[in-house]
C-alpha cells in the first residue's frame, strides 16, 4: 500500500473562482477534476480547455477523472492539458490496454476506473498496465451523494490482487469520502482519497484535508 494522499473534486467549489478554490488547497497532493459529457454519466462539467487553464494555476497537479464516452479517442487531450494523472472509465474503453500505454507514453499516469457494478476481477491481468484504480463509491455524476458500503468489498479484492501481484499500482476510492468513511475506505486498502463536498463545504479546506489524511493515518495503524 502506497503513503496516503487526498484528492480534493472541485466539483462542488465554486466554478465563477476555481483558481481562488484551488488555491485554498495547498496541503493536498492533487486537485481532482470531474469531466463529464451528459451522455457517459447526467451531468456536464468541463473540457481539456479549461483544465488546461486551471493546470497553469493550481498550487498541486490535477487528477483528471473522466466520465466521458469514447475514452480512447478523448482521453490523451487531458494529459495534453496538464494533467499529472488521467483516469478513463473502462465501461468507456474500448482498448483500455491501449489508451493506458498512451497516457503513460504522453507523460502521465495511466489510471481505470470502476462504477459500483463493474466487478474487478476481469482486469486483474491489466493491473501491471495501470499506475491506478479507482474504485467508484457512489455512481458516477453528482458530488455530495452517500458513500456505498456495498462498494468496500471490492477494495479489499483490489488490494489483495495487487498484493498478489507485487504491484505498486495505487487504489483510489472516490464518491461520499468524509470524517466519517474515510477509515472504512483506508481499512479496505484504499491509499488514495477523493473528496469533494467534505473539503469544500468545510470552513478551512486545508484543515479538512489534514484531518481526512490523519484520519486515514489513525485507521492504518
Ligand atoms: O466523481 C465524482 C462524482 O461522479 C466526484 O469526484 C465525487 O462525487 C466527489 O464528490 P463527493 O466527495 O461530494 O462525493
Ligand atoms: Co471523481
Amino acid at each position: 500500500m502506497g503513503h496516503i494522499q487526498i484528492t480534493p473534486s472541485i466539483l462542488n467549489s465554486d466554478f465563477a473562482r476555481l483558481g481562488e478554490e484551488v488555491a485554498r488547497i495547498p496541503g493536498a497532493d492533487w486537485v481532482h477534476v470531474d469531466v463529464m459529457d451528459n451522455h457517459f454519466v447526467p451531468n456536464l462539467t468541463f473540457g481539456p480547455a479549461m483544465v488546461e487553464a486551471l493546470a497553469r494555476v493550481s498550487p498541486v497537479p490535477l487528477d483528471a477523472h473522466l466520465m466521458i464516452e469514447d475514452a480512447d479517442r478523448n482521453a490523451p487531450a487531458y494529459v495534453e492539458a496538464g494533467c499529472g494523472s488521467v483516469t478513463f472509465h473502462v465501461e468507456a474503453a474500448k482498448a483500455p490496454v491501449r489508451l493506458a500505454r498512451e497516457i503513460r507514453a504522453a507523460g502521465a499516469r495511466a489510471s481505470m476506473a470502476l462504477k459500483p457494478a463493474t466487478p474487478i476481477e476481469p482486469y486483474e491481468d491489466l493491473l501491471s498496465e495501470l499506475d491506478m484504480v479507482l474504485i467508484m463509491t457512489v455512481e458516477p455524476g453528482f458530488g455530495g451523494q452517500r458513500f456505498l458500503d456495498l462498494c468496500l468489498p471490492k477494495i479489499r479484492r483490489a488490494r489483495a490482487m495487487m498484493d498478489k501481484h507485487g504491484l505498486e499500482t495505487w487504489l483510489q476510492v472516490d464518491g461520499g469520502v468524509s470524517l466519517e468513511t474515510i477509515e472504512r475506505c483506508a481499512e479496505a486498502g484504499a491509499d488514495v482519497f477523493v473528496a469533494g463536498s467534505a473539503v469544500y463545504s468545510a470552513q478551512d479546506p486545508d484543515a479538512m484535508v489534514a484531518a481526512l489524511r490523519e484520519r486515514a493515518a489513525a485507521a492504518r495503524s
